[in-house]
């Protein structure tokens, strides 16, 4: 961009080599958060960087994300190209999809399904599966884990497909596993970030060592894509299939005549977003939850008080409880706050030159909104790495902070549209563990106690490394409560 006949500059960075920029000090995906957070206290929250001639730009306050990728919404609202994902079978996967006709069509199919005043239809089924999660840690605690990721997992099944998973054996609870494990492998970088034409090379060359991952990892990939929906006829067929977002469009299409293999494909990609979408990043935010209260343990008692005033202990709570729990409502905030699942967020793509604070942003950057710094923003946070829930209750009990929603959810056009499922997900699962749960530290065979050390494993979504902790009923009457709500969930599941 210019302005009076002279080129802006771009925004500040690090020093750069002359030739291939910052390439050299790129930090891995791993830490990228963290290292673009530690630079940008020295250049500021409007950052560039410029790698084999590409610009990137990182965004580290909330005003700064807000001005560019909410404003101006439409300028921000493309990605850039994610070659290994593409590859391996998510070239339609929404996140990764380029701004254009399809994917407006994909995101509306979503966001019919997943509108605020549609969500709160779900609540039964995450209120049952809340209480299969119970169930899960009462008889295995050392699963806590497992039983978390069948809970979203679970949730997130029953809208798209119908089905209900039943047993911990379930295929499903391996693909959604899959996809932690995918990210993290499809994300290394590869020659492919370079120039596609390295799509070619043979396998044993030098460096090609995607060409095999792909051959290997796609057929996988994409049959996780397309089997629930196979199978969905087979269901409707035998008068056993549930409601789902793929049998009522199977329905919609089949009575208008429109079921061609096109638009079979495109019920079976988004179908594919909510299980994709969902049921990682609720497993990162409830498992985070764990972690934060095994090294929180005075915030864990306080939400506790409130529940045992609130609830009592002769139920579970349920939706109807929400506004009675602010501190509980904290709890959730901060959790998404102290670790954001996306500590980048997804990259945005500017499609044309644009100006901001009389600097230059080129067509094409790749434009990072940096949560970590977003969220950690020591201008808005007090004390902002502390796990501090009453940070958000009013003044003067409290300190009156704002959680940046965009910093946990996005920005501008590609704003999770799952957000308001994600809420509701997120809060009943903490809410019913928090209920009838101690979370303590474990003990090893000696009978030592084990300190907790809460690290994560980070690419484009972030989760905690595996840490052993004690989920222990808080009462015979909790144990009481979560048996009850089990059978009655089994008698409904073979209803
Ligand atoms: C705690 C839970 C969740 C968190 C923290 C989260 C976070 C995010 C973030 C940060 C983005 C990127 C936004 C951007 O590019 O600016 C995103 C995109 C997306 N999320 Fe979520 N999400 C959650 C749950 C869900 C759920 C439940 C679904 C589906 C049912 C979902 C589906 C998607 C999809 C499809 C996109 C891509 C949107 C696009 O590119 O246009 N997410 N999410």
């Amino acid at each position: 961009a210019r302005r009076g006949g002279m080129r802006l500059p771009f925004p500040p960075g690090p020093p750069a080599d002359p030739l291939i920029g910052h390439l050299r000090i790129m930090p891995g995906i791993a830490v990228s958060a963290e290292v673009f957070h530690d630079w940008a206290k020295q250049h500021g929250d409007v950052m560039s960087l410029n790698v084999l001639g590409r610009r990137l730009l990182i965004l580290s306050s909330e005003e700064a994300a807000t001005d560019l990728l909410d404003k101006r919404g439409l300028k921000y609202a493309d990605r850039p190209s994610f070659p290994m994902y593409e590859r391996i079978g998510w070239k339609d996967a929404l996140p990764f999809l380029s701004y254009g006709q399809y994917f407006k069509k994909t995101r509306k199919m979503l966001h019919t399904l997943l509108e605020r005043e549609k969500v709160s239809a779900f609540r039964p089924i995450e209120e049952q599966e809340a209480c299969v999660m119970l169930y899960n840690f009462l008889n295995d605690p050392a699963g806590m884990e497992r039983h978390v990721l069948r809970y979203s997992t679970a949730i997130t099944m029953e809208i798209a497909y119908g089905h209900r998973i039943l047993s911990n054996d379930d295929e499903h609870l391996k693909a959604a596993e899959r996809i932690l494990d995918i990210l993290l492998e499809a994300s290394q970088p590869s020659l492919l970030d370079v120039s596609p034409l390295f799509e070619n090379l043979p396998a044993w060359f030098p460096g090609a060592w995607f060409v095999k991952y792909i051959q290997e990892i796609k057929p996988r990939v994409l049959h996780d894509i397309q089997h629930p929906v196979s199978v969905t006829p087979l269901f409707q067929a035998a008068g056993t299939a549930k409601q789902s977002f793929v049998s009522q469009q199977l329905e919609d299409l089949q009575r208008e005549d429109q079921l061609t293999p096109e638009s079979l494909y495109d019920l079976t990609t988004v179908a594919n977003q909510i299980f994709g979408g969902g049921s990682e990043t609720s497993w990162h935010t409830i498992t985070t939850f764990i972690a934060c209260m095994l090294t929180n343990p005075d915030v864990q008692r306080k939400a506790q008080e409130e529940l045992d005033r609130v609830v009592g202990d002769g139920r579970l709570p349920d939706f109807t409880d929400r506004d009675s729990l602010p501190y509980v409502e904290c709890v959730v905030k901060e959790t998404m706050r102290w670790h954001p699942v996306a500590p980048l967020g997804i990259p945005h793509k500017a499609t044309e030159d644009d100006e901001y604070r009389g600097m230059s942003i080129p067509k094409g950057a790749t434009v990072i909104a940096n949560s970590r710094s977003i969220t950690w923003d020591e201008h808005k946070f007090h004390d902002p790495l502390a796990f501090k829930p009453e940070r958000f209750l009013p003044k003067p009990v409290g300190a009156g902070e704002v959680l940046p929603q965009g910093g946990v959810f996005g920005w501008g056009r590609r704003v999770c549209p799952g957000r308001h499922l994600a809420d509701n997900m997120v809060w009943i699962g903490i809410v019913r563990i928090l209920a009838v749960f101690d979370i303590g530290k474990a003990k090893d065979a000696d009978g030592n106690v084990v300190e907790p050390q809460i690290e994560f494993t980070t690419s484009i979504t972030s989760h905690p490394k595996p840490f052993s902790c004690d989920l222990r009923p808080r009462s015979a009457k909790a144990t009481e409560l979560i048996r009850q709500a089990y059978d009655l969930h089994m008698v409904n599941a073979a209803a």
